[in-house]
This record gives structure tokens, sequence and C-alpha cells, in this order.
């Protein structure tokens, strides 16, 4: 005969001599085996911890093991305490009814088949459903999921069913979803979020879960019941969108939109920090040539190196945005407006000796500048105009110039 394993807790390594005596004189053949914590136990095992043994960290494991507490003094709370935590039954460590117990459930004597036609039929329905679908206890154990869930996790449903979450998803993907079901229970009704689970292959996607609680006839929560959508793709689409609105396709920079978002971040940040932030407004000279003499395929190649060339000469520190056809803008960090200033002059510089070259043919191009320092006391819409008419002061002095704004 097969002996039943029976799994033990540290605190009853002495104490289970006496029920191993009384369970072989019944004619029990039990095999005993020492764990530290229930998860070193397998699912749907007896399990015999000792009420001093149990860390808050076992409890969403009590109820995918067939779990015994052991106390050292029996009440009725107490015991009631811990069924309803998960545990199958609790006994005094001198209570020989345990002994009657475990023969009854060693004998599977406990198995209730009476609704296995009702069982089959939800069964068959579900499956049909392509989505993966399961449905917990009030005590966070699988009682129940579809072919496309076990098809998703890469698991049989026998390595589902019975189980916690702790025992088919790494712990700390388990903490997420117990916390969340323990909301839902606690709160009722619906809930949608999104978290990553765990595939069999050992890859990550991204789940939104979609699960609502269900009650007995008393308007009890028994459980509850949850969808999963694979929105690992569509996210991955909304963010890929998300970057493209802002960013400029021509020259690979942020954009204005980008631009306006940041800004607002920056000045608001601004205002409760010392450090400074200054804004340069460039514009590149007599474009409009460049398009005529290269076409605007050359003028777009043009736009591209220019765009290129800044972002080779700006610091980590420093954002480029390309605002408008030829025009750029520089958000620059903790710079103040002299700092601001001396790189407007040394971009001019450095853009008017650099030579481009487009369809093989040398390029000189000059730049237009304003700059300003961000006065957390001026509104920011003032700051913008001040910085862009400083651009046109640049444009109308001559061009290949900076323009400094001082408040
Ligand atoms: N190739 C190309 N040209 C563009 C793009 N956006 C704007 N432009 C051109 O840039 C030129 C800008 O001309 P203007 O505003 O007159 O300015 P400009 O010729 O640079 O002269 P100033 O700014 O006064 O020095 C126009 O000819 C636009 O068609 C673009 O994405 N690609």
């Amino acid at each position: 005969m097969i002996p039943s394993i029976l799994y033990f807790s540290p605190l009853l390594a002495s104490w289970k001599t006496q029920f191993h005596t009384a369970l072989c004189m019944y004619g029990q053949t039990v095999e005993w085996k020492a764990i530290q914590s229930i998860d070193q136990s397998p699912t749907f095992a007896i399990v015999l911890l000792a009420e001093k043994d149990i860390k808050a960290s076992d409890w969403p494991l009590l109820a995918s093991r067939r779990t015994i507490v052991i106390v050292d003094e029996w009440s009725l709370d107490n015991s009631v305490k811990w069924i309803q935590k998960g545990a199958i039954n609790c006994f005094a460590r001198d209570d020989e009814h345990l002994t009657a117990w475990l023969i009854s459930e060693i004998s599977g004597l406990t198995v209730n088949r009476s609704h296995q036609a009702e069982d089959d039929m939800l069964q068959i329905i579900i499956d049909a459903i392509p989505a993966p679908l399961f449905f917990k206890d009030h005590l966070h154990i699988y009682r129940g999921c579809n072919t496309a869930f076990c098809q998703f996790l890469e698991l049989s449903r026998e390595e589902i069913i019975g189980h916690s979450v702790y025992d088919i998803a790494p712990k700390p993907l388990a903490d997420t979803y117990y916390k969340a079901d323990c909301q839902l229970l606690a709160e009722g009704g619906t809930q949608r979020y999104e978290a990553e689970v765990q595939l069999g292959d050992g890859s990550i996607h991204e789940i939104e879960f979609n699960k609502a609680v269900f009650t007995n006839s008393n308007g009890q929560a028994i459980g509850q019941v949850g969808v999963m959508l694979d929105v690992t793709e569509r996210n991955q689409l909304i963010s890929q969108l998300d970057k493209a609105t802002r960013t400029d396709p021509l020259t690979g920079t942020s954009n204005r939109r980008e631009f306006n978002l940041i800004i607002q971040d920056e000045f608001e940040k601004r205002k409760h920090s010392e450090q400074r932030l200054s804004l340069m407004t460039l514009d590149v000279d007599f474009f409009k040539k460049i398009n005529d003499k290269f076409g605007h395929g050359g003028g777009d190649q043009a736009l591209q190196l220019i765009a290129k060339w800044l972002q080779s000469q700006l610091r980590s520190s420093d954002s480029l945005f390309r605002v408008g056809g030829e025009e750029f803008y520089i958000l620059m960090r903790d710079t103040n407006i002299q700092n601001a200033f001396e790189m407007a002059e040394r971009l001019c510089k450095g853009m008017a000796t650099h030579i481009f070259s487009i369809d093989q043919k040398p390029v000189h191009i000059t730049l237009s500048a304003g700059v300003i320092e961000l006065d957390p006391t001026t509104e920011l819409e003032s700051i913008l105009d001040m910085v862009d008419k400083a651009l046109y002061e640049a444009k109308s002095d001559g061009r290949n110039c900076v323009r400094p704004v001082y408040l």
C-alpha cells in the first residue's frame, strides 16, 4: 500500500509520534515530511501546521492544501478564524478526534461528487469562450478555468485548479494579483486593471483583467470570475502612436506638441526650485533659397543635417525641438541667461563655419536666435512671446546673430 504523505511544520516534530502510532493501529500507512513553510508542500496535500509556525505569507496557500491548524489551546473563535482563512480544520494538540479526522481524509471519504453533471456542463460552456477565463473561491483558490486559460498559461487544468495564485505565478506577480483579489472581494462589484503575466515560455505579457465578484443567495461574496485580454500589442501600438505624435517625422527630434507639454512641466518645476532654465529660439536664415536651389527634397535633407548637427552640440540636459518649418527650440536646464546667450552665440558661429553637403555640393547655413531665461514670476505665455520677438529682432538686425531678452 502506498503511504499517504502528511506534511508538518517544525513545532510538530515530536508531537506527531502519538498520531503515527494511532494511525498505524487503524491500518493507515503514513509517511511524515517536515516543512519550514507551507509552500514546500504540494497542493491538495494534507498539511499539519502548528499555529505558532504560521506566517502571514502562508495564509494565501492555506486553502490550496488540506491544512489542519494545531493550536495549544482550542477555542471556537480561533478555530473559525483559521477556517475562514482557508484551513479545513483546527484541533488542539491533545485532541484525539484528529486521528479519526485524518483517517477520513486519507481514505478520501469526504469527496462529494453530487454536482458532477452540472460541473461538466459548466466546463463545456466556458471552454467555448475564446478569451482566457478563470474563477476562484473566496479564499483565492482557483476552482475552475477554461481551455483558453490553460493554453495561455501553458499549464494543465490539474496544475491550476485547487491551487493558489502563489502556486502558479512568481511571488512578485502573485502579490499583485492577490492584492487586487482582496480589494475586489472586499469592495464587491467589478474590477478592471492591467498587470503583467508570465507565460509558460517565460515571456511577460500585459494583460487587462476584467473581474467580477459572485455571491450566494444571501448576497455573500463567495468568489470571483475573471476574463483576461492580452493587450501587449495594443499597448505597444499606443506607445508607438504616442511617440509618433510627439516626434517630428522628418528629423526625428521632438515636435511642438512635445515642447508644449515639456515646457509647462519644466516651468512648474522651476517655480519650486532654484535650478535656472533658459530657452533658445532658432530660425534658419534664407531657408527658402536652399529649397529653390536644391528642390524640396534637398531642403528636407538640409533640415535633417541641421537637426543632427544641433543635437551633436547639445549637453544631455538640453532638449531640441523642431517647432515649425525651419524653426527650432532648445530648452536648456540648469542654465541662466548669460550661459544661454553664450551657448546661442557658440551655436550660431559654429553653424556659420560648418560646411554641409547636399547633392555633393557645399552649403553654408546661418541661424538667427533669441534667448530668454524662464523667470518663474513672469507668465509663460509672455516669456514665449518675448523670445519670439527677440528672434525677429535678430532677423531684422541682419540675421546670423543672437538677441537675448533680459527680464
Ligand atoms: N524642404 C522643406 N522646406 C520647408 C519645410 N517647412 C518649411 N519649409 C520652407 O521654408 C521656407 C521658409 O521661408 P521663409 O519663412 O520665407 O523664411 P526664410 O526663407 O528662411 O527666410 P528668413 O527666415 O526670413 O531668413 C519656405 O520656403 C517653406 O516652404 C520642410 O519641412 N521642408
